[in-house]
């Protein structure tokens, strides 16, 4: 008899609150919720949601589907997470930008672990603010423009290393080779090359486990990320103590990142330090070498076009005593062919497809509900494949840049309080290489696969195969 009454109870108690729970939400925030309806879409399986159908497909083609059949705002289920996803360039300014306060950003757990917790970009609000700011300088134009002798002279050795070797190389793969010379140069400056050689060893462990499934298991791919991740810790705290032992006051990301102190006078911990120098060159490394692959595959599928940009680039050769001197900031600033192919590249390959945040309140956006917990996605390649923003979106065309894109339709960088602070140096990377390229070097890409491959990054098929000569020694 007890039991009954107990049970009774519970569900009555139970059913109480669920009855009452809008209401409650209701009265807690003073969001009238029930005036507004969840955006139109499908939720799909019940936990597994619409996950299969994302990863059956190429990933853009389940977005642009989903666009044209309910609009610029719909609904949906991933692994479990409710989303919302946006595809217009107001919507996504909505969530960045004019309401970024109600949004946070989101990642697994597993790969927060994975960088380093007190990386920024997992944060928000005051850290996050301060963090930026010295990360946002050491990033800055005038920062970088210092770096341009150091990136022509990896960029030298890394087109004179691929040439000699006369093999195919895979130039994604090399191009991350490049991509994280650079950003070992800006973060530390001139590095003992047995310290880097540590970090990149270790590093490269840490990116193979990164999108491995989540296991403690011995001998797994992620297990043994985790334990690069702490060599990479030791190693990093060998760099910061040798760097107090010779009171060596540098102006790299490294030199303001010890320097730092909040208005009470607090330092950093050595493990913000070195989350934060991990996170960074997490953020850099794919996505340039990503990017640059595809400006080559873009040049080389256009004779004329590549023509074009080499008179460009052979001019400012020219003018440098025949390459004897090195490039200027205001030389790459002039380079405003090659800027726009680095543009046209940036929209056609939209390397961030789409970023994650999630609602840190129930949110209205234009009558719909986006309730607390949910996942919000803006979608940037479907704004910048859009035809209402940029004609035939499918051609490659840098002459559309000559016009400045509609407000909010470009978004390679992000938008709002997180976007890329390493905008500048991405690009000043891929014209120094361009530059040493086109006017020094031929290249002919091996194999005729097209398409793209997701890694998680977007990528030419296989990495593009390519063979690189010095022009002296060119075949015929
Ligand atoms: C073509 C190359 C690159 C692309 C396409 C790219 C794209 C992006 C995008 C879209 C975001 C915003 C993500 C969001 O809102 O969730 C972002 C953030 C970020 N990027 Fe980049 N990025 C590139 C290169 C770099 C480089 C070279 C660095 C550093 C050297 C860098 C460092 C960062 C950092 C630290 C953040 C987080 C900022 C924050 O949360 O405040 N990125 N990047």
């Amino acid at each position: 008899m007890e039991t009954i009454v107990f049970i009774i109870l519970y569900v009555i108690l139970f059913l109480s609150t669920l009855l009452s729970y809008p209401f409650l939400r209701k009265q807690k925030r003073g969001f009238p919720i029930e005036r507004y309806k969840l955006p139109p879409g499908s939720m799909g399986w019940p936990y597994i949601g619409e996950t299969l159908q994302l990863y059956s497909q190429d990933p853009n083609i389940f977005f642009l589907t989903k666009q044209k059949r309910y609009g610029e705002i719909f609904k949906t289920q991933i692994l479990g997470c409710p989303c919302v996803m946006l595809a217009s360039p107001e919507a996504a300014r909505f969530v960045l930008v004019t309401h970024a306060h109600l949004f946070k950003p989101t990642y697994p757990k597993s790969k927060e672990m994975m960088i380093g917790p007190w990386a920024l970009f997992f944060h928000q609000g005051e850290y996050h603010t301060r963090l930026r700011k010295l990360v946002q300088y050491s990033l800055a134009p005038d920062t970088i423009r210092k770096l341009i002798p150091d990136i022509e002279h990896i960029a030298l050795s890394a087109l004179d290393s691929w040439a000699a070797s006369g093999q195919v190389i895979n130039t994604f793969y090399e191009m991350k080779k490049f991509s994280f010379d650079v950003g070992i140069l800006s973060i530390f400056g001139h590095l003992d090359g047995g310290y880097k050689e540590k970090l990149e060893e270790n590093y490269r462990i840490v990116d193979k486990g990164y999108n491995s499934f989540p296991t403690k298991i011995p001998g797994s791919a992620h297990h043994k990320a985790l334990r690069a991740r702490k060599r990479l810790n030791q190693i990093l705290s060998e760099i910061i103590r040798e760097r107090k032992e010779k009171r060596l006051v540098e102006k790299d990301l490294l030199g303001h990142l010890l320097n730092f102190k909040d208005e009470k006078g607090e330092t950093l911990t050595e493990d913000q330090i070195a989350d934060n120098i991990i996170g960074i060159l997490f953020a850099a490394q794919d996505t340039t070498a990503s990017f640059i692959t595809w400006i080559l595959k873009f040049l080389h599928d256009d004779p004329k076009l590549l023509e074009a940009v080499k008179a460009e680039q052979k001019a400012i050769y020219e003018s440098n005593n025949g390459g004897k001197e090195h490039l200027t900031w205001a030389q790459t600033r002039k380079m405003t062919l090659t800027y726009r192919v680095l543009l046209e590249g940036l929209r056609m390959a939209s390397i961030i497809s789409f970023t994650f945040r999630e609602a840190v309140v129930d949110v209205e956006y234009k009558g719909y509900l986006i309730p607390k917990g949910w996942k919000v996605m803006p979608l940037f390649r479907n704004i910048h494949h859009n035809p209402e923003f940029f004609s035939d979106p499918h051609d490659f065309d840098p002459s559309r840049f000559e016009v400045a894109p509609k407000p909010n339709t470009f978004m390679p960088f992000g938008n709002g309080v997180h976007a890329c602070p390493g905008n500048e140096l991405a690009k000043l990377e891929a014209l120094i290489l361009i530059h040493h390229l086109v006017t020094k070097f031929r290249w002919e890409v091996v194999g005729s696969e097209s398409g793209i491959q997701y890694g998680p990054f977007p990528v030419p098929q296989q990495g593009l195969p390519a063979r690189f000569w010095k022009q002296s020694s060119c075949p015929s």
